[in-house]
């Protein structure tokens, strides 16, 4: 199947205009037919011996989204301590995650025992389950912003606190817990470059990201 340069100019489009989003969620809420496109986007994302090792947990429950909400704010201080001085404050500053404010999130797991103990180019280096059910999230990152969702991912919070609240069975890895949901608008660069965290790292290519969105 050939593709357009049309369609070709949207990939890019999505990949360049995709935020990391913590803050100005709308609280309209995503469709199921929204939902299950970008859920089946993440479902085929490749796999090490194609062992498609990932679940995804969709969770609307305010009582949940609370009960992480508080596993963020105990990561989080913890978090703060390790800086220090001006970057401490200003790491306290920053807004890492939008579990409330967020229609939906998604808990994307990894069962490492799906397909047995001796899985096709996971035999020399065992992590590559893990990273498979990685690639499933940036399937499911790029999808949202192609449906014009923002999603942020939140991993200041330990994973005892997402597996108790999601009854997620001991055997199971936690890969990322997902906010997603409409929001007010994409900015151009990331929310740690706006804040002065880090800056982005110069790329040697021709092609300028900036054509696709307007500058903050
Ligand atoms: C594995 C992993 C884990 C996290 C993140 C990303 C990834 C890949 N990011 C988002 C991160 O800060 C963001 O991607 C970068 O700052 C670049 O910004 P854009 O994603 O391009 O907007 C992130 N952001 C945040 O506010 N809280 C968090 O806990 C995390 N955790």
């Amino acid at each position: 199947m050939h593709i357009t340069s049309e369609e070709r100019d949207a990939v890019y489009k999505t990949i360049f205009s995709r935020r990391d989003v913590r803050s100005e969620f709308k609280p309209e809420s995503v469709p199921d037919d929204v939902l299950n496109r970008i859920l089946l986007a993440a479902h085929h994302a490749p796999s090490v011996g194609f062992m498609q090792p990932w679940d995804f947990i969709v969770v609307k429950n305010s009582t949940t989204k609370s009960a992480i909400k508080a596993g963020f704010l105990q990561a989080h201080a913890e978090a703060a301590e390790l800086f220090e001085g001006e970057r401490k404050a200003k790491y306290q500053s920053l807004k890492l995650e939008g579990i409330e404010e967020a229609p939906l999130g998604i808990c994307v797991t990894c069962d490492r025992t799906r397909t047995g103990s001796v899985v096709l180019g996971r035999t020399a280096k065992p992590e590559m389950d893990l990273f498979s059910s990685v690639c499933a999230v940036q399937n499911l990152w790029l999808a949202a912003r192609a449906e014009n969702l923002g999603m942020g991912w939140v991993s200041i919070v330990h994973d005892n606190v997402i597996r108790d609240a999601l009854r997620i069975p001991e055997h199971i890895d936690i890969i990322a817990y997902l906010c997603l949901g409409y929001v007010e608008k994409f900015h151009h660069t990331p929310d740690l470059e706006r804040a002065g965290w880090l800056p982005r790292k110069e790329a040697k290519t021709a092609i300028h990201y900036e054509y696709w969105s307007e500058p903050d």
